[in-house]
C-alpha cells in the first residue's frame, strides 16, 4: 500500500488505473468510488450461455461425426458418404475455431473526462492516410477524410497529417493543396460552433444547423469540390502559383509505377494559421519513390515509408492509421484513445482498434458488406483474450510497437519538432527514407514496421505484434468514431473478399503461421481465433458440397440423410437450428435486423462458392509463379444508376464477372433439384427419406431468389449478363448429366 501512496502523490490521476487493472470486477467497482478510472472492461452477459452452449454443441458434433463414420462401413455409396463426412469435418473445425471468440467477450468503456486537464502533457499524434488511385478513390474522398481528422479536438500543435499517395497523382496533390486552404476556414468553423460531423461532405449532407457563416463555408466547400472534380475529369490541374513548381515532378518520364518521391509540406503548424489566427496542424503530402525494379509492397510498404518520413519530421509517439475511404465521425476520439495510452499500467498495449463501421450501406445490408462478425462481434470476443486484431483503418498505435517487443529498447523516443519540418535538413532526410531501395537489407517488413508477405497486411501485422508480446484493445463507443465506405455491388464485394482470402492464405503458409508459430507464442484461445480467419476460405468445402451434392442426390432419389422418423434426424435438426440461432442472436444483439442477418448468411454462401475459391486458385497460381497477385483496390466511385438499384435492395450483376458463374450454377442446380424433388414426391411419395435434401434445395432456392430474378425477370442494367446465364445453364446441365457417375 505504501508504494501505491507514493504513486498517488506522483501521478494522482493514474494510480486508480494501476490499482484496477487486472483486478476482479467487484474490486474495480468499489475502488472506482475513490479515484476515477480512465477505462474499464465489462464481461458481456452472453459469456456463460456461450460456454454452456459450446459444451452441448460439441457433444452434438462428436455424436454426428461418430454416426457418419460408422455409416461409412455400410453405405451403398462410399464416395458420397466420404464427401459428406469431409464437409462436416470442415464445418466442425470452423465451429471449433469460432469458439475462441465466444468464450470471453467484453466491452470497454473509457472516461476521457478523467484525463489530466493539462493538455500540454498529451502526446503528439501523427495521422497516416493512404490513397492509391485517383480514379478508384476520388481525391475528394481522401480530402474529406483528412479534413475530418485535422479538425480533431486535440491540441493542433500536436497533430500532423501525412497523406500517402500510392497513385503518384498530381490530381490528388492538387486536391490536397486546395484542402489545405479550405481547412483554414473549416477548422475554426467547426471548433467555434461545436460541430460534430467534421467531415464536410457528411456535414453538408446531414440536417445541419445554419450559423451566420455557414452559407459562405458551404459555398467554399462546393467550389473546391467542383474544382477538384473538374480536374479529375479533365486531367488538368490549375494550382496556385506559389505551388506551380511542385508539379514539375510530373514530367514525361513520370508514371504511377516509376517516379521519384514527391514530398510536399502543405501546412506547417509553426507557420500556418487559420483565419482566426490559431495554429494549423501539419499537413504533408508524400508519394514515395516507385521503381519497377523494387517491390513496393502495397499498403504495408506505403505505411512503412510514412513511419520513417514522419519519424524524421515530427516523430509523434502515437500514430493513427486511416484508409482514405473512412472519415472521423467524432472529434473527441483521440482523447478516448489516450485513456489507454496515458495509463501507465497499459504500457504493453500496442494499438487501440476502433470498429470498421460504414455509411451508405443500404437498409438490411444486401451484401453483408458490414461484416458485423469480423469487425464488431468477433472483435469484442478477442478483446477479452489478448486483444483485438488489427483492421487496417481507424487504429491508434504506439509508435514504439513498430520497432520491437514491449521491453525492447530499439526505439528511443527522440525530441519531437526540434526544427521546422520545412527545413532543408528535414526534407533531405525524409526524401532519403522514402526511396524505393531504402529497405533493401534492412529489417523493415520483417521485424520493423508493418509486416510484409500478406495481402491482409493489417491483420497479419496485428498478429505479429501480439506474438511479440504486445496487447491491444478494441474500443467501440456508442457514437461511431469512424465511418467508412463499404463495397456497394456484388463484384466489388467479391473482389475484396478474394483479396482477403489470398491474404489469410499468405499468413497461413508463412513461417509465422498460426498453426505452428501462433500456437507456440500465443494463448490457445487467441490462436484459435487467428486460425479461424487463416482458414477462412476453406468454408468453400462444406458450402460447395452442401449446395450441390444433396441436390443432385435428390434428383436420383438417393437419400443421404437420416429419415424423419430416425432419432439421428433430430440431431441434424438441432445442429442446424442451434448454429443458426446462435448466429442470429449475436447478430441481432449487435444491432442488426432480421433481414440483415438473412442477407449476411446469404452473402457468406455466395462468397464461399465464389471469391473464396477464386482466392485459393489465385494464391496457388502465385505460389507456382504463374501469376502474381496484387492489391486490387475496392472501387469508391458511386455509379448513380447502380446506386438507385442498390438502395432498392436489388443485387447488381451488370458486369461480366467470373465470380457470377459458380453462383449461377449453384442457383440453377438447386432450382432444378427442388422442382424435380417436389414432383417426384408428389408422384411417388418418399418425403420421409428425402426431407432433408428437399429442405436444403428449398433453402438454396430461397437464398438464390435474386439470382433467378437477375437471370430471367429483370431488364435493367444490373441484370445477369446473358452470356453468363447461358453458360451457367450449360454447366448446370453438365453437372446433372455427369451425376450418374457418382450415384
Ligand atoms: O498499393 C496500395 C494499395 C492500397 N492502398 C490503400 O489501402 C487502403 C485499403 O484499400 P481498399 O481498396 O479500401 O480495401 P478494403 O478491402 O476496403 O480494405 C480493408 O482490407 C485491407 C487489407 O486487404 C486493409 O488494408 C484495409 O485497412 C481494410 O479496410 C486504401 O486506403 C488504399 O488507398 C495503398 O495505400 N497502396
Ligand atoms: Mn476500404
Amino acid at each position: 500500500m505504501g508504494t501505491f501512496r507514493y504513486l498517488e502523490n506522483l501521478c494522482p490521476i493514474y494510480n486508480q488505473v494501476i490499482l484496477i487493472a487486472g483486478a476482479p470486477l467487484e474490486d474495480r467497482t468499489t475502488m472506482q468510488n475513490h479515484t476515477p478510472p480512465l477505462h474499464t472492461r465489462l464481461v458481456l452477459r452472453r459469456t456463460w450461455p456461450n460456454r454452456i452452449f459450446a459444451l452441448i454443441y460439441a457433444c452434438t458434433i462428436v455424436a454426428l461425426l461418430y454416426h457418419q463414420t460408422t455409416l461409412l462401413f455400410h453405405t451403398t455409396n462410399t464416395k458420397v458418404s466420404l464427401l459428406m463426412l469431409l464437409a462436416d469435418i470442415v464445418l466442425a473445425f470452423m465451429w471449433f475455431t469460432h469458439q475462441g471468440f465466444r468464450m470471453n467477450p467484453i466491452h470497454r468503456k473509457t472516461f476521457p473526462e478523467n484525463l489530466p486537464k493539462d493538455e500540454t502533457i498529451y502526446p503528439a499524434m501523427d495521422v497516416f492516410i493512404c490513397t492509391a488511385d485517383p480514379y478508384k478513390e476520388p481525391p475528394m474522398v481522401a480530402v474529406n477524410t483528412a479534413l475530418s481528422i485535422m479538425a480533431y479536438d486535440y491540441p493542433t500543435d500536436k497533430l500532423s497529417v501525412y497523406l500517402s499517395d500510392d497513385g503518384g497523382s498530381d490530381l490528388t496533390l492538387f486536391a490536397f493543396m486546395e484542402a489545405s486552404q479550405f481547412a483554414k476556414h473549416w477548422l475554426p468553423y467547426c471548433k467555434k460552433n461545436g460541430i460534430m460531423d467534421r467531415c464536410p461532405e457528411a456535414h453538408f449532407s446531414s440536417n445541419y444547423t445554419c450559423f451566420p457563416e455557414t452559407p459562405k463555408i458551404k459555398s467554399m466547400y462546393e467550389n473546391m469540390k467542383v474544382k477538384v472534380e473538374d480536374a479529375v475529369v479533365s486531367g488538368n490541374v490549375y494550382p496556385h502559383e506559389m505551388w506551380a513548381h511542385v508539379f514539375n515532378h510530373w514530367d514525361a518520364t513520370f508514371t504511377r509505377a516509376n517516379h521519384p518521391t514527391v514530398l510536399q509540406v502543405l501546412l506547417d503548424g509553426t507557420i500556418d494559421d487559420d483565419v482566426l489566427g490559431n495554429a494549423m496542424p501539419n499537413l504533408i503530402y508524400v508519394s514515395r519513390e516507385k521503381r519497377k525494379s523494387t517491390p513496393h509492397r502495397f499498403k504495408a510498404g506505403a505505411l512503412n515509408v510514412l513511419l520513417r518520413v514522419s519519424e524524421t519530421m515530427t516523430n509523434a509517439p502515437i500514430v493513427l492509421t486511416m484508409d482514405c475511404d473512412m472519415y472521423s465521425n467524432d472529434p473527441k476520439t483521440p482523447l478516448e484513445a489516450l485513456c489507454f495510452f496515458m495509463d501507465p499500467s497499459s504500457d504493453d498495449i500496442a494499438f487501440v482498434q476502433y470498429p470498421q463501421l460504414f455509411h451508405g450501406v443500404n437498409k438490411d445490408d444486401l451484401y453483408g458488406a458490414k461484416f458485423k462478425f469480423i469487425f464488431e462481434i468477433n472483435m469484442a470476443g478477442v478483446d477479452g483474450l489478448l486483444g483485438a486484431s488489427h483492421a487496417g483503418t481507424g487504429c491508434f498505435f504506439r509508435r514504439r510497437a513498430f520497432y520491437g517487443e514491449p521491453s525492447s529498447h530499439t526505439y528511443e523516443q527522440s525530441k519531437t519538432r526540434s526544427q521546422s519540418i520545412k527545413s532543408n535538413e528535414a526534407l533531405d532526410r525524409a526524401n532519403e527514407v522514402a526511396r524505393s531501395d531504402f529497405e533493401a537489407q534492412t529489417e523493415w517488413g520483417s521485424k520493423l514496421g508493418y509486416r510484409y508477405g500478406s495481402l491482409v497486411e493489417d491483420f497479419y501485422t496485428g498478429y505479429r505484434l501480439q506474438c511479440e508480446g504486445w496487447k491491444s484493445v478494441f474500443c467501440s463507443p456508442k457514437r461511431p468514431a469512424f465511418l467508412g465506405d463499404a463495397p456497394m455491388n456484388l463484384h466489388d464485394l467479391l473482389n475484396q473478399t478474394q483479396r482477403w482470402s489470398i491474404g489469410v492464405l499468405d499468413m497461413m503458409f508463412s513461417s509465422h503461421s498460426p498453426i505452428n508459430y501462433g500456437f507456440k507464442t500465443l494463448p490457445f484461445l487467441q490462436t484459435l481465433c487467428y486460425l479461424h480467419y487463416a482458414f477462412w476460405p476453406i468454408w468453400f468445402i462444406p458450402l460447395v458440397i452442401y449446395s450441390i451434392l444433396p441436390q443432385l442426390a435428390l434428383i436420383h432419389s438417393f437419400p443421404i440423410f437420416p429419415k424423419v422418423s430416425d432419432p439421428w434426424f433430430l440431431l441434424y435438426v438441432f445442429a442446424f437450428i442451434g448454429a443458426y440461432c446462435q448466429d442470429f442472436f449475436e447478430f441481432i444483439q449487435s444491432g442488426g435486423t432480421p433481414l440483415g442477418w438473412f442477407n449476411n448468411q446469404r452473402a457468406w454462401m455466395i462468397r464461399s462458392v465464389s471469391s473464396y475459391i477464386f482466392g485459393i486458385i489465385e494464391y496457388t497460381l502465385t505460389k507456382l509463379n504463374i501469376y502474381s497477385s496484387t492489391f486490387n483496390l475496392t472501387n469508391k466511385v458511386v455509379d448513380e444508376e447502380a446506386n438507385t438499384r442498390y438502395e432498392k435492395g436489388m443485387m447488381e450483376f451488370g458486369v461480366e464477372s467470373p465470380f457470377f458463374y459458380p453462383i449461377s450454377i449453384v442457383a440453377l442446380v438447386n432450382l432444378l433439384s427442388f422442382i424435380y424433388g417436389i414432383m417426384e414426391i408428389v408422384k411417388y411419395g418418399g418425403l420421409e427419406d428425402l426431407f432433408v435434401q428437399l429442405f436444403l434445395a428449398g433453402f438454396g432456392v430461397l437464398n438464390s431468389w435474386p439470382i433467378y430474378e437477375a437471370m430471367a425477370i429483370r431488364n435493367d442494367k444490373g441484370k445477369m449478363p446473358l452470356k453468363i446465364t447461358l453458360r451457367s445453364i450449360v454447366c448446370a446441365s453438365m453437372l446433372y448429366l455427369a451425376s450418374p457417375l457418382v450415384f
